[in-house]
This record gives C-alpha cells, sequence and structure tokens, in this order.
C-alpha cells in the first residue's frame, strides 16, 4: 500500500532531533566518592573526639579547624551532585533538514555598556558575526543595546551594516569560519593568488578601511558634521545627551522587510536595530538585565521572534551553523518543547596554553556545568544562550508549547519604520516599567549582579528544561580577562551576586524546592555559596603558618591511625582532580595555575564579596556592576601571551595575596630555623608535618608572587607599596604572642 505523502510527513516531524548519552563510570565515582565522605566523616569525628582541654592555648585554634573542616566538608559535598548525573547532548542537524517544519525567526541581541572598555571596532565584529549566522535572513534581526548611549558606538554600527552587504554573501559563499571578521582576518594568511584569494583580499582591504574610518572618529571624540548629514539618527545627540542622561534612541538602521534592502549578491539582508534605552540619573537602570528586557520589548514591536540569542559584545559567532543546532533543542518533538534555554559554555580567543589565570577550565565545560544540566537545569550564563521567547518572558512551562513554530510570530503589519521607531521608543523610556511585572516575573531578574543565573534559575522553577550544550567547535567566543587584577574583580562580581541569590527568595533549596532536582539545587549552591568558601580556606591559610610558627599542632601525628583520614581525603582529592583535568585537556602546568587561581580568587575575591554582599543585606549599599575591560596595553597584552603574572597594581587584593604568601613563608622559614638551632624536639616535629607541608604547598603555589614581589622589576611585578605593606603585616601576624 502506498502510504499518502502526509503520512511520510508525519514519520519525518517525528524523528528526534536531539539525542543525549549519559556519562559512564557513576558506579565507580559514587565508590570513590563515598570513600571520601567517610574520610570526610573521620576529619569531624577526631577533631570533635580529640578537643583540646580548656585552658590549652590550642583549644580555640582547634574549634576553628573543626568548623573550617565543617566548612571544606560540606561544601564538598554539594560539588559532588555535579558529578553523579552527567549528561551530554547532541543535535541532530539531518533530521532537521529532512524535518517539514518551517524554522522559527531569531532575535539576536548584543549588549555592551561602554565605548571605552567595549571597544565600537569589538562591538561591531561581534554584530556582523550574528548577521551573517546561517538562517535565512528574513527570520534573522540583530539588535545592539548600547547603555553608553554612544554617538561612536552608533556610528561603528552604521559602517558595519554598509560593510554587511560585501560580509555576509562572501561568507556564505567561502563558508567563512569564524563569522567576526577581525577573528577571520587574523587567524587566516591571504596569501593565494587564485581568483578566491582576490575576492578575499579585497573583502579585507574593505574591512581595514572601515576599521581606519572608524578609529579615526573614536580618536576624534565624536562624530565629524559631514558623518552626521548622511544618517537621520544623529540628530538624537544633541548636545544634552551624556552616558547617564539621554532619552530612549530607537533607530531601525536595516530594515529586514524591505526588499530592496539587498546584498552585493542581490540578497535580503537581515534587519539590524540600534537601541540606547532611556537614561535619567533618578531612575535606576539595572545594568544587563535592564538592558536585555528593554531588548526583549522593543523586539517584540519590530520582530517578534520565537527564539532570542544573547550575546556580550566581545562574544563572535564562531560556528556558523550553531543557529540550526539550537533549534534542534527546541524543535524536537519529543521534548523540545519542554527546553526553555540551551547555554553554550564561555570560550574565549586569548587563552593561552597552560591558561594563566584558570579562565577556561575544561573540567568547567565537560563536567561541571554539563553536569548540573544532566538535570535538566543547566545555568544561564549571560551570554552564548538561546532562549525561547516566552519562557524568558515569564511564561510558565505547560504541554501547550507543543509545535508552536508553525505558528508565525513576526508581526504581519505595514507600519513605517518611523512609525516601529517611535512604539519602540516608548518601550525602551524609563517610565515604562513602572508598575509592571518586569524585573520580577518578566524578563530578567533585577537587583542581582548575576542576573543571568538567578533569572535561569527562576526559568526552572516556572517549570522548564535547559540544556548545556558544547559543541566541538565553540559557537560562540569572546576575550578572557587578560590580568590578574580584571579576573579578580569578576569573580568578585560574581561570587557576590550568586551569594546574594543564596540569601535572597531564589535560595535553590527554599525556591526550587521540589521544583527541580535536589542534585540540581546542590550544584546550584555550589556556585551560589562561592563566597562563604572563602572563610575555611583563610582560616587555613592564617592559621596554619600562626600556629606552625609557635609550634601548636593542629593536626594529628603522622605515627596516629587518626592521621589516615586526613593524608586521604587530601591526596586522593587532588589525584583525582589531576586526572580529571588531564583527561579532559588539561596540562599539568594549567591544572597548577587553576589551582593558584582557586587560592587567589578565595581568598580575595570571594571574601570580598562576602562582606560586600553582608553590608548589602544589611541595606547600608547598592547594587553595581563594574563592566570587565577587553582591551589592554600592548604590553600588557605580551605579559599575558608570555604566560607571566601581572601584578602591577595597588589593588587591595594584591595587598591580601602578598600578605598571606609572606606569612606563610616567614613561618615555614621559622620552623626550619628552629629545627637546625635545636629549638624544637623531634616529638613536635612530627605533630607539626601536616603543617609543614600544607604551608609548604602555600609557599609553592604562591611562587609567582614571591618572585613579583623579590625579583621582577617590570612593569607587571608587585609595586613597592604593596612588598611593604604585606611584609609589615606578616611580620606583625608573626610577633604576636
Ligand atoms: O550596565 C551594563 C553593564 C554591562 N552590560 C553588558 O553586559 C555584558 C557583560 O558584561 P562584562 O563586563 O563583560 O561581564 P562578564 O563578567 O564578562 O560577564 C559575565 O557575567 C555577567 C554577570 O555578572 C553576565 O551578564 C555576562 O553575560 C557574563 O558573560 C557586556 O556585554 C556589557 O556590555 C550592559 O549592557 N549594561
Ligand atoms: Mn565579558
Amino acid at each position: 500500500m502506498r502510504r499518502t505523502a502526509e503520512a511520510v510527513e508525519e514519520e519525518k516531524r517525528k524523528l528526534p532531533l536531539f539525542k543525549t548519552e549519559e556519562a559512564k563510570g557513576k558506579f565507580a565515582f559514587s565508590l570513590f566518592s563515598s570513600s571520601i565522605l567517610v574520610g570526610i566523616c573521620l576529619i569531624w569525628a577526631y577533631r570533635l573526639s580529640n578537643l583540646p582541654t580548656a585552658g590549652d592555648r590550642g583549644r580555640w585554634l582547634w574549634i576553628g579547624m573543626f568548623f573550617a573542616e565543617l566548612g571544606f566538608g560540606f561544601y564538598w559535598i554539594l560539588t559532588q551532585a555535579l558529578r553523579w548525573n552527567l549528561v551530554r547532548y547532541y543535535p541532530l542537524k539531518f533530521n532537521l533538514s529532512q524535518s517539514s517544519y518551517k524554522l522559527p525567526g531569531v532575535d539576536i541581541f548584543v549588549c555592551t555598556a561602554d565605548p571605552t572598555v567595549e571597544p565600537p571596532t569589538l562591538v561591531i565584529n561581534t554584530v556582523l558575526s550574528a548577521m551573517s549566522l546561517n538562517h535565512p535572513t528574513e527570520k534573522l534581526s540583530v539588535y545592539l543595546s548600547d547603555d553608553g548611549g554612544s554617538q561612536l558606538t552608533f556610528y561603528a554600527l552604521l559602517e558595519a551594516s554598509c560593510f554587511s552587504k560585501l560580509w555576509i554573501p562572501f561568507c556564505k559563499k567561502f563558508n567563512v569560519e569564524p563569522r567576526s571578521p577581525d577573528a577571520y582576518f587574523t587567524h587566516n594568511d591571504l596569501h593565494e593568488h587564485t581568483a578566491d584569494a582576490q575576492q578575499r583580499l579585497f573583502i579585507k582591504e574593505q574591512y581595514e578601511d572601515m576599521i581606519k574610518r572608524i578609529e579615526a572618529v573614536i580618536n576624534k571624540g565624536s562624530v565629524p558634521e559631514e558623518l552626521k548629514n548622511q544618517h537621520k539618527g544623529f540628530s538624537e545627540w544633541d548636545s544634552n545627551v551624556t552616558k547617564q542622561n539621554h532619552q530612549p534612541i530607537v533607530q531601525i538602521i536595516i530594515d529586514g522587510r524591505d526588499t530592496n534592502a539587498v546584498d552585493s549578491d542581490g540578497c535580503r539582508l537581515p534587519t539590524l536595530v540600534y537601541m540606547a534605552r532611556e537614561k535619567r540619573p533618578d531612575c535606576l537602570h539595572h545594568f544587563k538585565a535592564g538592558a536585555m528586557n528593554a531588548l526583549i520589548r522593543v523586539s517584540s514591536e519590530i520582530s517578534n521572534s520565537a527564539i532570542i540569542l544573547n550575546l556580550d559584545c566581545d562574544m563572535y559567532a564562531n560556528n556558523a551553523g550553531s543557529i540550526k543546532e539550537a533549534l534542534c533543542f527546541f524543535m524536537d518533538e519529543e521534548r523540545g518543547h519542554q527546553i526553555a534555554f540551551v547555554q553554550h559554555p564561555q570560550k574565549y580567543n586569548n587563552v593561552t596554553k597552560n591558561d594563566l589565570y584558570g579562565n577556561s577550565s575544561p573540567v568547567l565545560h565537560k563536567v561541571e556545568l554539563p553536569g548540573i544540566g544532566g538535570y535538566g537545569s543547566a545555568i544561564y550564563c549571560g551570554t552564548g544562550c538561546f532562549h525561547r521567547r516566552t519562557s524568558l518572558c515569564g511564561t510558565k512551562y505547560s504541554e501547550e508549547h507543543k509545535g508552536f513554530w508553525n505558528s508565525e510570530t513576526r508581526k504581519d503589519d505595514n507600519r513605517t519604520v518611523h512609525e516601529l521607531e517611535e512604539a519602540s521608543k516608548v518601550l525602551a523610556s524609563c517610565g515604562f516599567e513602572k508598575g509592571t511585572q518586569w524585573g520580577k516575573e518578566m524578563g530578567l531578574i533585577y537587583g542581582c549582579p548575576v542576573e543571568d543565573v538567578v533569572t535561569g534559575l527562576a526559568i526552572q522553577c516556572r517549570g522548564w528544561k535547559s540544556v548545556y550544550y558544547n559543541p566541538d567547535n565553540a559557537a560562540f567566543i569572546g576575550v578572557a580577562p587578560p590580568t590578574l587584577d580584571i579576573a579578580l574583580v569578576q569573580f568578585t562580581r560574581w561570587s557576590d551576586g550568586m551569594f546574594q541569590i543564596f540569601l535572597s527568595k531564589y535560595c535553590p533549596f527554599i525556591y526550587g524546592h521540589k521544583k527541580i532536582k535536589l542534585g540540581a539545587q546542590m550544584g546550584y549552591c555550589g556556585y551560589l555559596l562561592w563566597a562563604p568558601s572563602s572563610l575555611p580556606l583563610l582560616y587555613y591559610a592564617i592559621v596554619l603558618p600562626f600556629s606552625l610558627f609557635r609550634g601548636i599542632p593542629l593536626f594529628p601525628d603522622i605515627r596516629s591511625r587518626w592521621f589516615i583520614p586526613f593524608a586521604y581525603v587530601f591526596v586522593s582529592k587532588n589525584i583525582y582532580s589531576i586526572a580529571e583535568a588531564l583527561i579532559f585537556g588539561s596540562t599539568f602546568k594549567a591544572w597548577w595555575n587553576l589551582q593558584r587561581m582557586w587560592v587567589h580568587r578565595r581568598t580575595t575575591s570571594f571574601f570580598f564579596a562576602f562582606i560586600d554582599c553582608i553590608v548589602r543585606q544589611l541595606g547600608l549599599s547598592q547594587t553595581t556592576f563594574t563592566v570587565t575591560a577587553k582591551v589592554v596595553t600592548d604590553d600588557v597584552s605580551k605579559m599575558y601571551q608570555q604566560e607571566i603574572m601581572n601584578f602591577g597594581s595597588t589593588s587591595i587584593m594584591f595587598t591580601v595575596i602578598s600578605t598571606l604568601a609572606m606569612l606563610n613563608l616567614f613561618s615555614l622559614i621559622g620552623v626550619v630555623v628552629k629545627e637546625f638551632v635545636g629549638g624544637l624536639e623531634c616529638k613536635d616535629m612530627e605533630k607539626l608535618v601536616s603543617q609543614v607541608v600544607l604551608c609548604g604547598l602555600m609557599v609553592t603555589v604562591n611562587g609567582p608572587v614571591y618572585e613579583a614581589l623579590i625579583v621582577r622589576k617590570d612593569k607587571g611585578s608587585m609595586p613597592g607599596s604593596v612588598m611593604v605593606k604585606s611584609i609589615v603585616l606578616a611580620s606583625l601576624a608573626c610577633l604576636i604572642p
């Protein structure tokens, strides 16, 4: 019997569009982690059963050790959840091309905040890469939100819109990757003499000319009159416009409905919109979350696509097919309707071989984040994330979302560009959100420096699932912090914001109770508790050298049986961590660098964030957002490329890092001296071995710090004032009776 065409269609539609794979070795892992758990419990038992008697000088230090180890232990238990349920996702693009679905529209949001730390040339590379992604152009719209409200950025975007007429057809013809012109031309030599090469060279020259024009304008500081006359949009920038104070600006630079808006091959161009939402000094703007919400509303007026991709201004598209892959997840007949967002890892193009500042750990991308994704609760990381518009806007999950793609979402209105712009301005004004649910139940949530994590959690608690997808060919690539200073400030913002979530009504254990899986709640808390996780480490980093210097033992004698759990937990945990890192593609040195970064992060960023967060809980300060600098001077960049740590600033964080390093060094030297001079008896030494080893490790991991303090004389060395402060503070700590 011949099947009807309809039946064939129906069958194709049933083809799965993605598959999942569970990681192997779960059983072995649970055995191993149970053994560590037993070790941890024994450590706790040792602390409780061997408490020094009242009056003993080590008693309080001992109690502190108990609490620190309680902290380490509980924190370790939380992080285990990330490894119990590792699931990997694979889209099946071929099946999508077989199916009869109409592809939904995609709106891409790019956010920028400041033309000095985020140069317009960087921003337009991201915009150009987004515009040239493989997707029918009449269903693609790119929106740039400019929180800097800068005419320089607007000018650069106009230039980009012209260049896109060459760039998009060029990308599609030669299947260019990455789709950011800057990244493409930097990584591809153009020395061949074929006809193709001619064209590449031509595009390259056009690109370089454009960048020169933009840089000339940036160096001038404002757009010259003759250029301003070429676009009506510049009339928005009168003398009263400043970054913090201006009317809403919405300019539709390319109207995708316009059949005359075509590239050099005569193909239609995607829609391109510039938006600077209204800013007033007396009106909270809620940083990136506010910008995203304005984008959601403005785009709903103009293109209203069902899928939203959100990118930070430095995250260019590397893989041209990423939209199709994401659609596989959303459009799967069986499970697609449950998925609210698909998160890609944050990868960087400036990570060096041994990842000096631990910016991009393979274990994070290949184990921990997919691990929480395994519970259907992948964390929203703020960039490189495809969202379903309805779930981002606050809708609760329901079965009804099945197959919504076939309904056309684009508003089929005949309004002129001017009318659309005017309607959009209302949506991007300060007053619009007053008395609405925006920032609470709708859109991104306000009041938290990590708007992304809390928003993702809220979406999951409304019943949706999310996917963490880490393809081999990275979809989006950004800029990692190239100095220690910038990296630590970024971690301060993150850990501060995340601890704030833990203390708020969104605490996963309460808000997520019965809504997301227990493993996911634990996994979330592993991150949300970064800030307080600083306390046990700080305690160790201060009290161990302090007590070692005075010969107060805090660990069991190496001949005692109690020594075994300590040694087992410490050694096996670290061997596991090294093995895991090596298996997933780190070098040993990268692992070691990451350990150093964890020490630095915990003792500075996380601790400061802990304090900041408590102060804010008391109502004594307000949420802030320090934008991460994305460009540095050439010598700073060179130092980074050579993997030399850069301490060249007087940040208070560096004083803390140096003081701890000095304290540990002094006490280690002190013990060695005493041992030789004979101040300590051999019997004491055996009780102090653990402390000597731990202080010794702390000194080893801090190698680059001593170098920067004592040996180096270059720009990245520790400033003299920091050295003096650290030596004074560390000596004082040693001298306290
Ligand atoms: O008032 C603001 C502040 C920032 N941004 C934009 O937000 C993005 C992220 O800022 P960045 O300084 O690069 O922060 P990162 O630490 O790199 O960002 C990570 O962490 C943030 C939360 O802390 C998330 O929002 C980001 O998506 C995530 O990449 C950038 O495109 C900014 O232009 C705004 O649009 N408005
Ligand atoms: Mn960033």
